[in-house]
């Protein structure tokens, strides 16, 4: 799409024109933003204690799979079309070997069921890494303080068809090992799973923008170091192309860009290169700014649709954002 730069001179061409009136500026508008570009992630926990708020992210709040099952109602009645499940499991239960990402009783997997009980026609999204039951808050196996790459994927396929036999839609890898999509395309396919779709984390960067998720999770206190092994440097656009473009050689269906507006101009490039559904992940961090400025008085609510508009602006065809339930339901109003 490219923009004349030999416009008509002023007076012939005045751009006001067309920002007149409300109808006018509605008929020209470039970008849409429909509760079917959504995808809401809620955390889940199984630690009555962990029931709340989460005080870094002022809005959202952990749930109970009661809370989950009405989530999953609310998310059907407002139109968005998928919900990613984020469980907060029991600190006692986290192990090295983190054996219970792929226990079909941890939460995760007891959430997919009791969501696909009461919204069997909601997509269900999961998250595959393994740091929600590592004792050290990584999302690979660790030993000796180095994350060891192929061990994890052989629990991340585990972990994957233990969530596809609980029901799971869309699979979510986010750990960044090397060969891991390949790995859970084979297994799927070998399994029985070969309609499970994968949206993979591909371009996914070492970012502080994560700080109040990992609080969400309960992984904050627990993370040994930090995850630049394997989450590509924030400055590098290159390497997360070639993120990009592996994750598609090795059969991801969709990609995304995570965080969202700091790397906006990645989403542009990675829609504009690959020829597949292309996602943005609006994380804590951002909720979390956003949130804390319009709490104070700095910000007016109106930035929330205006961040993600941004979004669909730049390429994406979806976001995940802790804003769904709230913004489709001021979709609707808007008509
Ligand atoms: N692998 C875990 C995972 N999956 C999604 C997020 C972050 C989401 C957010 O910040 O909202 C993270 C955190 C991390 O990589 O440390």
């Amino acid at each position: 799409m490219a923009v004349s730069t030999s416009l008509p001179a002023f007076p012939a061409t005045r751009l006001r024109r067309l920002r007149r009136t409300k109808a006018i500026r509605a008929l020209v508008a470039e970008t849409t933003l429909s509760p079917a570009n959504l995808i809401w992630p809620i955390f889940v926990t199984e630690l009555d204690s962990g029931v709340g708020e989460i005080p870094s992210m002022p809005g959202v709040e952990r749930l109970t799979l009661d809370g989950a099952k009405r989530a999953a109602e609310t998310a059907l009645r407002l139109g968005i079309p998928a919900i990613c499940i984020f469980p907060h499991s029991d600190p006692d239960l986290k192990t090295e070997g983190c054996e219970r990402a792929w226990d079909p009783e941890n939460i995760g997997n007891r959430a997919i069921r009791a969501i696909k009980e009461v919204a069997p026609e909601l997509a269900v999204m999961t998250d595959i890494a393994l740091d929600p039951y590592n004792i050290n808050g990584h999302d690979g196996l660790v030993k000796d303080g180095v994350i060891l790459n192929d061990e994890t994927v052989e629990a991340l396929v585990r972990m994957a068809l233990a969530q596809a036999d609980a029901g799971a839609d869309i699979l979510g890898p986010s750990d960044m090992m090397d060969g891991r999509i390949a790995a859970l395309r084979a297994g799927l396919e070998a399994n029985g799973y070969a309609d499970v779709s994968i949206l993979s984390y591909a371009a996914k960067f070492a970012s502080g923008f994560y700080g109040p998720f990992r609080d969400a999770v309960g992984a904050s206190g627990r993370l040994v170091g930090d995850k630049k092994t394997y989450q590509v440097n924030p400055g590098n656009r290159e390497e997360a192309l070639r993120c990009v473009a592996r994750d598609i050689a090795e059969g991801a269906d969709m990609v995304m860009v995570k965080p969202g507006m700091p790397y906006l101009d990645l989403c542009r490039e990675v829609r504009d290169r690959f020829e597949v559904p292309t996602f943005a992940y609006q994380v804590s961090g951002e909720y979390a700014m956003i949130e804390g400025a319009i709490r104070n008085g700095w910000l007016s609510r109106d930035v929330v649709i205006e961040s993600l508009i941004g979004f669909r602006r730049a390429g994406c065809d979806g976001i995940l954002t802790y804003y769904a339930p709230e913004v489709a339901e001021k979709l609707a109003h808007l008509g």
